[in-house]
């Protein structure tokens, strides 16, 4: 029998492909994970921003839900943008049916600058999901909401990240260093230490998913087996390239490159 690594994906959706599920399902492929998606909102969005926002049901998420647990494999599953306190109550109660990593991209505003998630879902975020978490990966304004607390100075994050895993029960938290200025320098507590993940800032303007496509790749390499503290290594890489080899596409900020680590690929897109 072949062995297939499966990746799940539980999100909003990005009809302009840069973000939310399609990001996730393209890096998913990209690094050879059978994808699989359950889908949370229907978002009608592009580069330049958020037109409007559908919820599915809860007993339609529920069923997307029963559709994967009754009939397929889960070796890692990621949650992105889940709205609404309920959503979160009805996933909350079914990962642990799942014997699987699970990544939390704590999604909240959209790199537009529009909200994805109710205020009111915060408590039932870190209440429900959080315990349930191998690693979680805010940026720094939704590390600031998880933690109550302002982040201004690497040491901020550092403390975040710890904070985030002592105080909330999260498995690791992934501090993320995209809206700084200088160097893209994340930071990772495990439960032990602190380990630092560093890039180069690029000058570029395309960086629409780089959250979705950065928590994916982890998900997908936690699902391959490899170690936390390597699959963030091996995914910060990949979102690096992805962001260096970003497409100018759209009239706001462009997505970023799943091809991009392909290198006949990013000899070609420079
Ligand atoms: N201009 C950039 N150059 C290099 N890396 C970046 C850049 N912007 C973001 N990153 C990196 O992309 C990843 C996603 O980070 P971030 O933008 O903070 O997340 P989010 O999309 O959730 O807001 C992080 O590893 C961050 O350091
Ligand atoms: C459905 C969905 N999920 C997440 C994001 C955030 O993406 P980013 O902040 O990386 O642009 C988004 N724009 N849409």
């Amino acid at each position: 029998m072949n062995h297939v690594t499966c990746a799940l994906t539980i999100a909003g959706t990005d009809p302009s492909g840069g973000a939310g599920i399609q990001a996730d399902l393209k890096t998913f492929q990209e690094l050879k994970c059978y994808g699989m998606s359950v889908i949370t909102s229907a978002v009608a969005q592009n580069t330049t921003g958020v037109k409007d926002i559908h919820h599915l049901p809860l007993d339609f998420l529920e069923k997307q839900l029963q559709s994967i647990s009754e009939d397929m494999p889960v070796h890692a599953l990621k949650t992105g943008m889940i709205a609404q306190k309920d959503m979160m109550k009805v996933i909350a109660e079914w990962i642990p049916e799942i014997n699987a990593y699970y990544v939390m991209d704590p999604v909240m505003i959209s790199q537009s600058g529009d909200s994805l998630s109710e205020e009111e879902s915060r408590e039932v975020l870190r209440k429900q999901l959080l315990p349930l978490t191998s690693l979680v990966t805010p940026n720094i304004p939704e590390a600031e909401e998880i933690t109550g607390k302002r982040i201004e100075t690497e040491e901020d994050m550092k403390e975040a990240a710890e904070a985030i895993v002592k105080n909330f029960g999260a498995g690791a938290a992934l501090v993320k260093g995209g809206h700084r200025a200088g160097a893209a320098i994340d930071y990772l507590f495990d439960g032990n230490e602190i380990h630092a993940f560093e890039s180069e800032r690029i000058q570029t303007e395309n960086t629409h998913g780089t959250g979705c496509t950065y928590s994916a790749a982890i998900t997908a390499y936690l699902a391959q087996g490899l170690s936390l503290v390597e699959a963030v290594k091996q995914a910060k890489y990949f979102v690096t390239e992805a962001i260096r080899y970003s497409f100018d596409l759209g009239h706001g900020s462009g997505p970023t490159n799943h091809f991009a680590t392909r290198e006949e690929v990013s000899n070609k897109w420079i």
